[in-house]
């Protein structure tokens, strides 16, 4: 049994059992598969599309899914990670071999920097990139995670030369409280609300301005619903956070006590067994509740393209900087199209389609800026 006694109005007690019980009975219902998590061996974070395809093609037994589940959750937090091994040595060098064999695979965006550049001779680059964890380092407040002056001017500065999108998970509004840039692209709730420049610069002349695309307008009443009926669930659990980020909503357990993941991950499913038409991924210590839509990061990326003008243009060399399972569907976009370069923000070895890896937002503001010296430079217009 877990107690959850200190949060107010009244003593409760969670029965761990319980819980598990009807998580068991929810995985059980084949209407609510399309909302489980990977299974137990799928220890390595792995991408939203991948993800999407293993679920509805394996069905392991309930029991194995639930334990799947809060594996998951734990396995989606480099931190927990991080944490675990900075508790033994062994287990340090250990991840590094691990990482250091990773990193062959996913070379460093710094590193291969002249590489990268080479290959976009004579193209337009357009930039995307992700917020959470790119741009601003990962907090426990989702309120604070504020990017640096430093990080906006490097923006600022790419945006001059390129094309630049922000592309969240956040609420458009929110991300753009956080970026302050008028000139950018914004594409939040994952891609599902997408908004041109308010600024004019070279590249957004004559683009559309305003609000571009919202494919999820009509789930805006059902998401409300389902936030009201989260907060209510999630009240008594101490550290949960429920936000919500208009076509989609996060619950966080970062600051949730792992012992009562699994009991959290059970609210939040009974609330959602009644709206099949809302599925449930997972970010960095994060649930995410979506519209079931074929809609997402990549979908967005596709959609900025387009209204640029590159849809099915060859001169054009887009790249994405994210850091999470919902970017791998932006890295898997560019790897169909045989374009560009997805770069991977992470200081652990995670399964990824992106190509290039970059450690921490730090390492993504120096790229920035060294594209931005090298589009300066006569010899980048060759
Ligand atoms: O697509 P993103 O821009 O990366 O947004 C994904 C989620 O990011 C935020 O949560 C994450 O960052 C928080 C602040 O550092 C952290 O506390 C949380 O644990 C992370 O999951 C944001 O709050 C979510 O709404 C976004 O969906």
């Amino acid at each position: 049994m877990i107690s959850i006694k200190e949060m107010g109005k009244q003593n409760v007690i969670v029965p761990e059992e319980l819980a598990v019980k009807s998580m068991m009975a929810i995985a059980a219902d084949p209407a609510h598969r399309s909302a489980l998590l990977p299974p137990r061996s799928a220890g390595l974070v792995v991408g939203c599309t991948s993800y999407k395809r293993f679920v509805t093609q394996h069905d392991v037994g309930g029991g194995a899914r639930i334990n799947a589940w809060v594996d998951s959750m734990r396995a989606s937090s480099p931190t927990h990670a991080k944490a675990a091994a900075a508790l033994s040595a062994s287990l340090e060098a250990s991840h590094d071999e691990k990482y250091h064999k990773w990193v062959k695979q996913h070379p460093s965006a710094l590193s291969n920097f002249d590489d990268i550049v080479a290959a976009s001779k004579g193209k337009q680059i357009v930039m995307f990139l992700d917020y959470d964890g790119t741009l601003s380092p990962i907090v426990d407040d989702p309120d604070r995670a504020f990017m640096s002056d430093a990080m906006r001017e490097a923006v600022r500065d790419a945006a001059r030369h390129f094309p630049t999108a922000i592309v969240s998970g956040r609420c458009r509004d929110k991300v753009f409280s956080f970026v302050r840039l008028r000139e950018l692209y914004y594409a939040g709730s994952h891609g599902m609300d997408i908004k041109g420049p308010s600024k004019t610069t070279k590249h957004t002349k004559a683009k559309g301005k305003g609000v571009l695309f919202q494919p999820a307008s009509e789930f805006l009443p059902m998401l409300d619903e389902v936030h009201k009926a989260l907060l209510q669930k999630t009240e008594l659990i101490p550290g949960s956070r429920v936000e919500n980020n208009t076509f989609s909503l996060s619950v966080h357990f970062r600051c949730v006590d792992e012992k009562i993941w699994s009991s959290l991950a059970e609210m939040v499913r009974s609330v959602l067994k009644d709206y099949p038409n809302l599925r449930l991924t997972l970010g960095r210590k994060v649930l995410e509740v979506r519209p079931s839509i074929k809609w997402d990061k990549g979908k967005a990326l596709e959609f900025l393209l387009e209204s640029l003008g590159f849809g099915d243009r060859n001169d054009v060399f887009p790249v994405y900087i994210g850091d999470d399972r919902t970017d791998e569907d932006a890295f898997m976009v560019l790897r169909d199209r045989g374009q560009g370069a997805g770069i991977l923000v992470s200081k652990f070895a995670k399964e990824t389609h992106a190509s290039y890896s970059i450690r921490e937002p730090a390492e993504v503001k120096e790229f920035l800026s060294r594209l931005v010296g090298w589009k300066r430079l006569p010899s980048s217009k060759n």
